[in-house]
């Protein structure tokens, strides 16, 4: 695995409405990897992806791709530069068939019309479970079906960097195990580098090469998954 960065923050500083939420966070997520990012309800997770993918303005400090420093970070140019996320709480709409929750994502991505076909199939090789829903209407699939319809559709831009929220909210355990094997695949089998946010520590550890904590804004461990497994102890201790 490499160890140069695809995304970086130094001195990240980013809240809502004058209100600091991040200070002074230094991240990098590393080309190839499965970086998950623990930490307590309220920690700044979420405002850390939002602001890495420009949902929301960062107040101070910078932001590098591949190792260049951001001028502008926005969601489209993000994506156009292979950046894509799946946001917390799955965000489908219910009355969609998959088939078109999928048409509109191509569009949405700028795919070329003459690529469309060939890059929906790669996203069902990807997540074959998807073929057998693409007549059912979002809100009518199961929390993990949905889920897999989200993460599907943010492949549809091929990213090469896939920033994930909460994938396991609202999913019984096995959905979620099921779940990790193909966000492994996308790291293995097409060298995507992946930050997975979750709250479901125990499986998410299983899956990943880097462990970060956030707490009240800031990161304050990084440590490798083999040293919190099973150490229920350990992990506690780092809330
Ligand atoms: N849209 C918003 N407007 C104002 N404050 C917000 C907004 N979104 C989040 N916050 C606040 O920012 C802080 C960090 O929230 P954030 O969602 O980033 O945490 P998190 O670590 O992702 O938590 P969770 O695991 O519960 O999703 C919290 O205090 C939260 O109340």
């Amino acid at each position: 695995m490499s160890t140069s960065a695809i995304l970086q923050t130094r001195d990240l500083q980013a809240g809502y409405g004058g209100r600091p939420v991040l200070s002074n966070v230094d991240f990098e997520l590393r080309t190839g990897e499965v970086l998950c990012l623990i930490g307590h309800n309220g920690a700044g997770k979420s405002t850390l992806l939002k602001v890495l993918f420009g949902l929301i303005a960062r107040q101070g400090g910078e932001i590098l791709l591949d190792g260049k420093r951001l001028a502008q970070v926005e969601p489209r140019a993000m994506t156009a530069a292979g950046v894509a996320l799946v946001p917390e709480g799955r965000g489908v709409f219910p009355g969609l068939t998959v088939a078109e929750t999928m048409r509109l994502g191509l569009w949405a991505a700028g795919v070329p019309e003459t690529e469309r076909g060939a890059r929906l199939d790669w996203v069902l090789s990807v997540l074959p479970m998807l073929r057998t829903l693409m007549e059912r209407r979002a809100g009518t699939l199961s929390g993990g079906q949905q889920q897999m319809v989200s993460i599907g559709r943010a492949l549809l831009s091929r990213p090469r960097c896939l920033l994930m929220d909460e994938p396991s909210i609202g999913l019984a355990p096995k959905l979620f195990q099921d779940l990790l094997q193909p966000i492994r695949a996308l790291q293995r089998e097409h060298g995507m580098s992946i930050l997975l946010v979750e709250q479901n520590v125990k499986e998410a550890l299983k899956i990943s090469d880097r462990v970060v904590v956030m707490k009240s804004g800031a990161l304050i461990h990084e440590t490798l998954p083999d040293t919190l497994t099973g150490d229920n102890a350990k992990l506690m201790e780092l809330y």
